[in-house]
């Protein structure tokens, strides 16, 4: 199952390229199909070797605060962290048996990180642009209910979308047609080329990483990864949901490529991987929201979740 999985991921993910160069030449992807020369970063290559600011870089961007003010907080010692594991649990349950819906938590996740974003943004939407990095899963899902959000306060949003629309979760296609339906997902957003993207990145005042959460299985490849290596040359400032795109929720494991994010914003429950210490530099600044789960959900599982929320639902925690 597992091999047969990877197999077909790596062939969705890069029919351009043999299946054994695919890891090393992820950026090549987007490039290869405008034609342009090769763009190739070696793992452990360091991104300052990149240019800086090139001609199309905005010089009047705000200053975005990784750490925004006016949340509750919390120490990070006196909240229970799960694994990727017993957060599937919680997911199940509540959606079995206490009859939630997908739609329903990854429609909270978005509107939980448009308002974390649009405080990094010093609550303020007009002038701001927001790019939105999606993936196929729950996680590509919530950041395209985010661009809604942020899009009705006023920022100007530019979703990236990584996947085949016809192989995304049913949760991040309806939200797409959402989008599309709202005009705020045009066709070209479909079919990003990498200059586009690089263009877009080096404009942005923050960049949402909404590619892979605790699905990730292995280093991210393909599109994935090739959105996530030009994410990291822009030096653009990332909120990343749940944990960034290529750390692993639940060791704290650090890929190549990986988004170092200067702000994490958990959902439902702190990943244990983002508190341990060699995902550190991955996650900045940590945020954790309630997506409306029911507290009996975590109780009936045996996670002690306590007074975690009860001075608002989006929290600040503390190491
Ligand atoms: N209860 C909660 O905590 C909620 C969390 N939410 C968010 O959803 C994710 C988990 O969602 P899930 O759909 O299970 O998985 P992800 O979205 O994280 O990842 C799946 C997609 O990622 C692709 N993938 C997986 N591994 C790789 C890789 N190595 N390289 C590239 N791409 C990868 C995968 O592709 P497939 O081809 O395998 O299908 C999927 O497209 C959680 O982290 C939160 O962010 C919900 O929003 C609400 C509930
Ligand atoms: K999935």
């Amino acid at each position: 199952m597992t091999s047969s999985r990877r197999c077909s991921r790596a062939r969705r993910r890069s029919p351009e390229s043999s299946t054994h160069a695919e890891a090393s030449a992820p950026v090549s992807l987007l490039r290869t199909r405008l034609g342009l020369p090769g763009h190739d970063v070696a793992p452990g290559d360091s991104v300052d070797s990149r240019p800086r600011s090139p001609w199309w870089a905005r010089e009047d961007r705000m200053p975005v605060k990784p750490d925004p003010p006016g949340f509750p907080q919390r120490r990070c010692a006196d909240v229970c962290s799960v694994t990727a594991a017993q957060m599937r649990d919680v997911q199940r349950l509540a959606q079995e048996e206490f009859g939630l819906d997908i739609l329903q938590l990854t429609e909270n996740a978005g509107r939980s990180a448009a308002l974390l974003a649009f405080a990094m943004l010093g609550g303020r939407g007009r002038g701001q642009r927001v790019v939105v990095l999606a993936g196929g899963g729950n996680k590509g899902a919530a950041g395209l209910a985010a661009i809604r959000h942020l899009a009705n306060w006023g920022c100007r949003v530019e979703p990236v979308i990584s996947g085949v629309e016809e192989e995304v979760s049913f949760t991040a296609r309806r939200q797409m047609h959402i989008l599309r339906q709202s005009g705020l997902l045009q066709p070209a957003d479909l079919d990003a080329s990498e200059v586009t993207l690089e263009e877009q990145l080096a404009n942005a005042d923050l960049v949402i990483d909404a590619l892979v959460g605790y699905g990730l299985e292995g280093p991210p490849v393909g599109v994935a990864a090739a959105v996530t290596r030009l994410a990291i040359e822009s030096r653009r400032p990332i909120l990343a949901l749940d944990v960034p795109t290529g750390v692993n929720a639940t060791t704290g494991e650090v890929s190549t490529p990986a988004i170092r994010a200067v702000t994490t914003l958990m959902l439902d429950l702190p990943k244990r991987g983002c508190l341990e210490s060699q995902a550190r530099g991955m996650v900045g600044e940590l945020y954790l929201a309630d997506i409306g789960i029911p507290l009996s959900v975590h109780q009936r599982l045996g996670i002690p979740v306590g007074q975690l929320y009860a001075e608002g639902p989006i929290v600040r925690l503390r190491r």
